[in-house]
């Protein structure tokens, strides 16, 4: 099992040997290059493609790089880890791969299509769904009604949204009576399975969670990486998770790894 302090791109289990396991520094031609250090081409292609990403922020009188030149591809069926340490740009990678930010150099790839050119907007109600450290819940709202106005903005087919709702929230242990409750009055490990049972409901093409088993018990937490292996293993997804935890990216099937806003490489 792969140590999350291992590479850039760390493949973990069985999965990874099926497709391009890879540090991607050529990610912009379609091959990836192994862990240690051999090219290959991708079996797979990219449904997310990041190339020369580069995010600078002013600071004071300067301006501080919160991420540089980043060149790395997302397969569906696949469930990643972003670690490093606190400060390394994590959460910066997740903005723009999520299309909440866009970078001031470089591109990110949705099938192919730039995300500027589907439009940010566009892109973050269509194809992916977030779970971010402020979990953007409507407070004066139910849990049940969070989701289900979530699969009526992102266009979720079908008529029984509330079943869905009440499905997806029993399977993250959210009890019966909370469900019908106001996110404000929840606990915040619960409001967490909410922000989570709502990406879940979405039916988008790429899940994005930043620290999503944070303030959740272990078994809580357990529960959640199960769903969030299945979504990508058995539905296609592609799921993405910037995490502290080593259970998490252990459970996951490659680690990118960043530090002082890099991509670290063997
Ligand atoms: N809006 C901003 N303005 C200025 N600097 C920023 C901004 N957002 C992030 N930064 C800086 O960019 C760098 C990367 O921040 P980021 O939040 O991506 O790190 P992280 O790896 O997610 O950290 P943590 O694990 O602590 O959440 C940090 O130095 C941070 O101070």
């Amino acid at each position: 099992m792969a140590s999350p302090t291992d590479a850039s791109r760390t493949t973990n289990t069985p999965h990874a040997t099926d497709t391009s396991g890879a540090t991607d520094a050529s990610s912009a031609t379609g091959t990836n290059t192994s862990a240690d250090g051999t090219a290959s081409a991708g079996t797979a292609a990219p449904i997310l493609r990041l190339t020369g990403v580069s995010r600078a922020y002013q600071s004071g009188n300067g301006r501080r790089t919160a991420l540089k030149d980043v060149n790395y591809s997302f397969e569906q069926g696949r469930m990643y880890s972003v670690i490093g340490p606190s400060g390394s740009g994590k959460t910066t990678l997740l903005s723009l791969a999520s299309g909440l930010d866009s970078p001031t150099r470089g591109t990110v790839r949705f099938r192919g299509e730039d995300v500027a050119e589907i439009g940010l907007g566009r892109y973050r109600n269509r194809h992916v769904a977030t779970v971010f450290q402020s979990l953007n819940l409507l407070t004066y709202m139910t849990a049940v009604q969070n989701i289900t106005s979530a699969m009526e903005i992102t266009g979720v087919k079908g008529r029984n949204k509330k079943r869905r709702a009440v499905e997806l929230l029993g399977l993250l242990g959210v009890e019966d009576e909370d469900q019908h409750r106001k996110t404000l009055e929840l606990s915040g490990g619960q409001q967490q399975r909410v922000a989570i049972a709502r990406a879940l409901a979405c039916e988008v093409d790429i899940l994005f969670a930043d620290e999503p088993t944070g303030s959740l018990d272990q078994d809580t937490a357990d529960g959640i990486i199960e769903v969030f292996r299945k979504l990508a293993h058995d539905d296609g997804k592609c799921v993405i998770l910037v995490t502290h935890s080593r259970e998490v990216a252990d459970a996951s099937d490659e680690i990118v790894r960043l530090k002082r806003g890099k991509l670290m490489t063997l």
